[in-house]
């Protein structure tokens, strides 16, 4: 199995969160590349070629941010703790009554930003509406690009910290985009004009976005999913989460981790249907973060990068009797950028939809009861050679 890394697995005591049951061992687990963000910082040309090798093979990995190594703005010990930081800042934001919430809902007025309330979005063709609830901090909002949008004095008073994780966040990305972009046949204007860095620059206006989640306990017998299966819009997701219920669909050509302990299956019967046709769940680690590659890149590399479908379905064993949580930082091409191939014989045409166009067909697609086709992204060139 080219894609195991099971050498690489510290002990179990690092690997659970405080105050939370611990994720079960009884449940197949998505074969992710645990990549170091120190050594990424060292240009250590083994973990980069790992790191590229994930980006192609399953387009996502785990980043350890646990370094001493500070660059710019790269600081995987800052960023850890700012995420913690806004865990709690979401839980205050969710505990707000409904009522309060859904005045910054702002899908009305053609927007992706602000809250989407439980249930608002939809998670498959027929219209099935989700289990989650979330809310979304316009990166350009938040460092004075565009104006600023109404929001809850519980989030208000944050800024500066979105701020930081806006700059750490992104700066995770650009650390992808360079590698991806010394790796890839870059078309020649692609590569003079600075390569896929130049087309996230912070400072430009962009859909990149945080995003808060909070998905409550399920029935254990009517467990289901509560963010339906999707591939990311973007370029760049950096994700922090505890619970487990993050679930990939794993192309044929990855096999998933089987469970540790077998003997304790029965009564995991919903953890079981859940796992059919490929799905395996990814367990969260602490000290990292999930990255992973979204639609931009599969058009920016004809392919060649992997925006893999994921869901987040209700947490597995007794993880379910908690309330999820999990941040994201969404990094995306300006809203000008074309989504076309700036690779081999491409002669970088002007066709494609602006990232601004396809990320707002996407989003505000899944709020709608018949958005889902109309909606998709590069779902069919995520399971190319995959599984269907
Ligand atoms: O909550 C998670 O673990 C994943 C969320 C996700 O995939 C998304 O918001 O796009
Ligand atoms: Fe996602």
């Amino acid at each position: 199995m080219p894609h195991s890394d099971h050498s690489r697995s510290p002990s179990l005591a690092i690997e659970t969160f405080a105050d939370i049951p611990p994720f079960p061992d009884t449940v197949p687990t998505a074969p992710l590349l645990r990549i170091s963000l120190q050594k990424l910082l060292q240009r250590d040309l083994e973990e980069e070629e790992r790191c590229w090798k994930a980006c192609c093979d399953l387009g996502f990995f785990y980043l350890d941010l646990r370094t001493s190594e500070n660059e710019n703005r790269v600081n995987g010990q800052g960023l850890l703790k700012d995420a913690d930081e806004l865990f709690e800042v979401m839980k205050g934001f969710f505990d707000l009554s409904v009522r309060e919430k859904v005045k910054y809902d702002f899908a009305d007025q053609g927007s992706y930003f602000g809250y989407k309330g439980y249930g608002s979005g939809i998670i498959d063709k027929k219209g099935t509406r989700d289990k989650n609830e979330f809310y979304n901090i316009s990166k350009d909002d938040i460092l004075g690009l565009s104006s600023c949008l109404p929001s809850p004095d519980a989030l208000n008073s944050h800024r500066e910290l979105y701020k930081r994780y806006i700059h750490s966040g992104h700066a995770i990305c650009m650390l992808v985009a360079h590698l991806l972009s010394s790796r890839l046949p870059l078309i020649c204007s692609a590569k003079q004009n600075g390569g896929l860095k130049s087309l996230h620059r912070l400072d430009s206006k962009s859909g990149d976005q945080i995003r808060f989640v909070k998905a409550p306990p399920q029935e254990q017998d009517l467990k289901g999913v509560a963010l339906g299966e999707h591939t990311d819009f973007g370029s760049v997701t950096v994700l922090f989460n505890r619970l487990g219920g993050l679930q990939v669909r794993l192309p044929n050509y990855i096999e998933p981790i089987p469970p540790v302990s077998t003997g304790k299956t029965e009564g995991l019967g919903v953890e079981n249907e859940l796992c059919k046709d490929g799905w395996a769940y990814v367990k969260p680690l602490p000290g990292h973060c999930i990255v992973n590659l979204g639609d931009a890149l599969v058009k920016f590399s004809e392919g060649k990068l992997r925006s893999n479908i994921h869901r987040v379905v209700a947490p597995p064993g007794e993880q379910g009797s908690v309330t999820r949580y999990s941040l994201v930082y969404f990094c995306r091409p300006e809203d000008d950028v074309r989504l076309r191939s700036l690779v081999g014989d491409s002669d970088g045409e002007d066709e494609g939809a602006t990232a601004k166009e396809w990320i707002l067909r996407r989003a505000l697609g899944r709020r709608k009861a018949d958005g889902w086709e109309g909606s998709n992204g590069t779902e069919n060139v995520s399971m190319r050679s995959g599984r269907k």
